[in-house]
């Protein structure tokens, strides 16, 4: 990058930051993006004269309120909730909700800010939006988890609609809390929509929707291994995580002949040196899916496998890492051992989980590194195909849903090469960058002043 474009490049990160001073991750999130798609936008002067990176940066809207909710012992609770409704220029604002204590509005607007191009990337209609609350669900009951989603869908139902916004589930909001969700929605609305998506098989969910992400991502590596000589069969791969994208793109590893050594949740992680086998990881799943248990019991039930408390996997040496928990879950250190250990590919389940200095130790490096908003698109991709079942009042098979999402993978690794191509190598970040951020541009420019 030429001296004067990282000048304006700073210059325009400076103003970002003082408009939205203290929101960290979303200063991160558009940092990853602006440094890949700068220079390009320089070059047209069609969308520099329209001002598309500043408006794309400013969220449409936020929604911001409060959940009051009651616990089983009558202790009353209130928690703060969003919805960040980012960019619809591309269809109606589209992306998950996140219940965690750490969620504040700077991490739903870098989340809400990678989904318009994440879903850009699809070639599905969606726009770009996100939400969630400061409420931790676990520890909490079912009753008590049903009485916060029907408090925060009281307030919610207002600001969505399956042609203005359609919310979906992320860390901490898994099928239980979709239905509550959508119930709410259903009996303040008194009409069926498809308004949520990830809903149960019964009552309007797509098949492969709790798969979607985690089988996504692998087969976005296998294509990314595929174009450079290389395959997963027999590799060994290091995956951080236990909740939905991290169990299901370690079953699909395994189906595809990898050895899978490792998963995390927050209090550490568990090494299985020959790989987990089929039992271990059906009791993984339900472990986390139905018990809501802690990973260490792993290493109790199964003499192979060990337990490693308070630390990340990624000491581990393998040949694929697989980050499928939370954003800055890799920081410079980690990519650092990871690289010196042989890892050949980092593949990203999770939206931004390596830093930035992390992000450039592997581009150096020359490490194959598949940002979040390629990989980990197959999820919203099927969310846009129950999206697209609901609409038409049907449900397609397991083996449809499945052959559409191979071939959603199959074209956004496409269109990452396609865009992608710096100094004789294939930069993944810089393709779904400029891939996604392209057909949003032109879009709005589309729409004349708005
Ligand atoms: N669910 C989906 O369809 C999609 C999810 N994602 C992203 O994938 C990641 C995981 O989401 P899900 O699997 O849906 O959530 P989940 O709630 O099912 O699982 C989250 C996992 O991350 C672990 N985790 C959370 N915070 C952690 C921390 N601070 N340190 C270590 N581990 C931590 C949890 O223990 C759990 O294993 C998130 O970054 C999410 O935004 C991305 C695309 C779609
Ligand atoms: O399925 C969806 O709408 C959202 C998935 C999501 O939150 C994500 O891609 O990060």
């Amino acid at each position: 990058m030429s001296v004067s474009i990282k000048k304006e490049l700073a210059h325009f990160m400076d103003g970002l930051r003082k408009r939205n001073p203290h929101e960290e991750e979303f200063h991160q999130s558009v940092e990853e993006v602006a440094e890949s798609v700068f220079p390009w936008y320089l070059d047209h002067k069609q969308y520099r004269d329209a001002q598309i990176l500043e408006r794309v940066t400013e969220p449409d809207r936020v929604i911001i309120f409060r959940v009051t909710w009651e616990m089983d012992d009558g202790t009353i609770r209130a928690n703060r909730a969003w919805r960040v409704q980012f960019n619809h220029s591309l269809g109606p604002y589209k992306g998950g909700l996140r219940f965690d204590p750490s969620v504040t509005l700077s991490v739903l607007k870098f989340l809400g800010f990678e989904q318009i191009f994440k879903n850009s990337l699809t070639g599905l209609p969606m726009g770009g939006g996100k939400g969630g609350a400061n409420f931790n669900p676990k520890g909490k009951t079912d009753r008590e988890v049903m009485r916060f989603c029907q408090s925060m869908m009281t307030e919610l139902h207002r600001h969505i609609g399956e042609d203005v916004d359609v919310p979906a589930g992320d860390i901490g909001v898994g099928a239980r809390e979709i239905s509550y969700l959508f119930g709410q929605y259903m009996r303040l609305e008194n009409r069926w929509s498809g308004v949520m998506t990830g809903k149960g098989a019964s009552f309007g969910g797509s098949a492969i929707r709790t798969e979607a992400t985690g089988y996504g991502c692998v087969y976005f590596c296998e294509h990314m291994l595929n174009e450079h000589g290389e395959d997963l069969e027999g590799k060994t791969v290091a995956i951080s995580g236990s909740g939905n994208v991290a169990l299901y793109a370690a079953q699909k590893a395994m189906q595809k002949g990898a050895k899978v050594i490792t998963l995390s949740d927050s209090s550490g992680f568990v090494h299985a040196p020959e790989g987990l086998n089929p039992e271990q990881w059906e009791f993984a799943r339900v472990l986390k899916e139905q018990r809501r248990g802690r990973l260490s019991e792993m290493a109790e039930q199964f003499r192979d496998i060990s337990h490693h408390t308070g630390i990340r996997p990624w000491q581990v040496p393998c040949q694929v890492a697989m980050p499928c928990a939370t954003q800055n879950e890799i920081d410079e250190s980690d990519a650092d051992q990871l690289i010196r250990q042989g890892v050949i590919a980092v593949c990203e389940g999770a939206n931004m989980p390596a830093t930035v200095p992390a992000v450039h130790l592997l581009r150096d490096k020359k490490i194959l590194h598949a940002p979040g908003k390629a990989s980990n698109a197959g999820g919203v991709a099927v969310s846009g195909l129950e999206q697209t079942q609901n609409a038409m009042r049907i449900s397609w098979s397991r083996e449809e849903v499945d052959e559409r999402l191979q071939k959603i993978m199959r074209q956004i690794h496409q269109r990452c090469v396609a865009h992608g191509k710096v100094n004789g190598r294939i930069d993944y970040v810089v393709g779904a960058n400029i891939g996604g951020f392209q057909k949003v541009a032109e879009a709005m420019l589309a729409y004349g002043v708005l």
